[in-house]
């Protein structure tokens, strides 16, 4: 009997990717019915326009791989089945309250229905080498940024080059950084309150933030490191290149893998300024969608997918293989009774979850739901790019790309005026 094949497509790559291409191998080796591919799509943001592309012409996979920037464009728009309706057509009984409520309300409607189906979730940690800290005579990561500071001239006087590394990521520097911060992104609850938010974050914390972070690359304090120059941060931290860097609790499994048995390193909660009361950061990673336009059985095998890997083990699989934190209270559950987080290669990977349960979450730390946001991270990319190079000024790299993303969220607001979230 030939098996019913669908494809999902994931916008991971490299060892996350292949980590995604394991999960679909053990669901394809758990039964005989279905078969799954997930290929990658490049990036996150490919994995959402060329999906969209594809749907137009009708072309498009049964699942897709949405990153939180592309959550409200992809539930403005017609092209999915909401996860509830999927399972109960195809005859699941699912508990979803057993999704984590922080984690399932970014992808539920008004009413707390879930549209798409948590899969990979994460936040943001900062990563330290435990080794250079005990040249510079310390054994804890700083917890302001002031004492990164100071922590990153004690490195480079003792010989390090590259004390840490940054890029443009505005999900570390600008999204959790204003989260914590209990600052706002934009007005509206940072959009959760109407289609007509703006941006906000020229008036914000945020400006310092940068101005600080610039100060620091001209002092060789931080380094830019991309792939496009040879390693980006996660290499450059686990190859010993670099001592500091924050990145998402998903490469904590890479980090582990890539860097020297003997390199000992550890993560700690993002820094925060002086002064500061911390707030929860933000879920970041992934949900997959399922898209409208799809056979009955190509329906019945993406159903079945999907409550496969809500199974406690896949949930065990996927938190082991890579940094991930379980998204239902039974993965977690699970993970506990394994004895996961006392073990010493995953060691820290709590300090996500304690990060999103820092605080009661407010209308600032709550998420970000703005339409287009995926055209305005790439502005503040651009924009973060020339102010680190010195080619425009702090304050009018940050006004111009708040300038251009408000000229996109007024596009978002003509186009879907009036239109309400079911
Ligand atoms: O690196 P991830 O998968 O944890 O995702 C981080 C951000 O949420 C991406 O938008």
């Amino acid at each position: 009997q030939q098996r019913i094949k669908i494809e999902l497509w994931q916008g991971l790559t490299g060892d996350l990717g292949s980590a995604v291409e394991e999960v679909c191998q053990r669901f394809n080796d758990s039964q005989k019915e279905f078969e799954i591919s997930c290929p990658t799509q490049g990036s996150y943001d490919s994995a959402v326009q060329n999906a969209i592309a594809a749907f137009r012409a009708k072309k498009q996979p049964t699942i897709v791989q949405v990153f939180d920037a592309g959550t409200l464009d992809l539930m403005l728009s017609e092209a999915f089945v909401p996860a509830r309706k999927l399972m109960e057509e195809n005859g699941y009984k699912i508990d979803w309250t057993n999704y984590f409520p922080g984690i399932a309300n970014y992808y539920a409607n008004s009413k707390g229905e879930l549209y798409s189906f948590p899969f990979n979730s994460s936040s943001a940690l900062f990563y330290w080498n435990k080794d250079a800290f005990a040249k510079i005579g310390k054994t804890e990561a700083p917890k302001t940024w002031q004492e990164v500071e100071a922590f990153a001239r004690a490195l480079k006087s003792a010989g390090y080059e590259c004390p840490m590394a940054i890029n443009y990521d505005t999900w570390t520097l600008l999204e959790q950084f204003s989260a914590i911060h209990g600052e706002p992104i934009a007005t509206k609850d940072n959009g959760y309150g109407g289609l007509d938010a703006e941006l906000v974050i020229n008036k914000t914390k945020f400006v310092d933030y940068i101005k600080f972070m610039k100060k620091g690359l001209d002092e060789g304090l931080f380094k830019i490191k991309l792939p496009e120059t040879g390693a980006n941060i996660v290499q450059a931290f686990a190859s010993g290149e670099c001592q500091m860097t924050m990145t998402s609790v998903a490469d904590h499994g890479t980090v582990g893998k890539t860097a020297k048995p003997e390199m000992k390193w550890s993560v700690a909660m993002l820094p925060v300024m002086e002064g500061t009361k911390r707030l929860n950061s933000l879920v970041g990673g992934a949900s997959l969608w399922v898209l409208n336009g799809k056979s009955k059985d190509e329906y019945r095998a993406a159903a079945a997918f999907l409550n496969f890997i809500a199974k406690p083990e896949s949930e065990l699989f996927w938190s082991t293989r890579t940094g991930y934190i379980p998204v239902t209270k039974t993965g977690f559950q699970h993970l506990k009774e394994q004895g996961f987080y006392d073990k010493p290669q995953y060691k820290g990977r709590e300090i996500a979850l304690e990060s999103l349960t820092a605080s009661e979450v407010t209308p600032v730390s709550r998420g970000i739901r703005l339409g287009g946001f995926i055209q305005i991270r790439k502005e503040m990319r651009d924009a973060l790019s020339d102010i680190f190079a010195g080619k425009v000024s702090v304050e009018d790299g940050i006004n111009a790309a708040v300038e251009r993303s408000n000229a996109v969220l007024r596009r978002f607001e003509k186009t879907y005026a009036g239109k309400q979230l079911l």
